[in-house]
């Protein structure tokens, strides 16, 4: 079952959804700092989207769920992080992690003509573990 808690983003926009999905992935993180993690190995990653905005598409939708879904399950579902060009150089521990997927998930809601924002996102790598990723006011394009 998904995890039914998370740290609230405050806001005064009109809506806000929430979009969790998992991924199964692999990474390494080549620092001396990383001990076994130096070592390549698997996560099932657990991931939580904060969007909001005040206008609403066509569709009724602030953002369709599944184009959430394609934009980052889509991508890296099944992969090793460690091959995305977007980790070769920022290694992928898991606030890297979260600021890439607020990277791709942000840009691709700044398409839609209703715009919404993407206000956190939260990346659960293991049961006692996770980071959370907010952008400041001036990061969204
Ligand atoms: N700030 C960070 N610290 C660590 C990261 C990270 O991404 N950011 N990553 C790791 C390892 O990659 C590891 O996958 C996770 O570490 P940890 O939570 O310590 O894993 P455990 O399952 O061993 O946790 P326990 O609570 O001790 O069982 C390390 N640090
Ligand atoms: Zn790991």
């Amino acid at each position: 079952m998904l995890q039914q808690f998370y740290p609230q983003v405050f806001h005064d926009f009109r809506y806000e959804l929430n979009k969790d999905m998992q991924i199964a992935a692999a990474h390494f993180i080549d620092h001396d700092d990383a001990g076994l993690c130096r070592e390549t190995h698997g996560h099932t990653y657990f991931i939580n989207l904060t969007i909001a905005g005040d206008t609403l598409n066509d569709s009724g939708f602030l953002v369709n769920f599944k184009a959430l879904k394609e934009e980052i399950h889509g991508i890296y579902d099944h992969s090793l992080l460690n091959d995305h060009p977007e980790f070769v150089e920022g290694l992928p521990t898991t606030e890297v992690v979260a600021r890439v997927f607020w990277e791709k998930v942000d840009a691709r809601l700044a398409k839609q003509g209703n715009r919404p924002y993407c206000l956190q996102v939260l990346v659960r790598e293991t049961p006692t573990s996770y980071a959370l990723y907010r952008p400041k006011r001036d990061e969204h394009q």
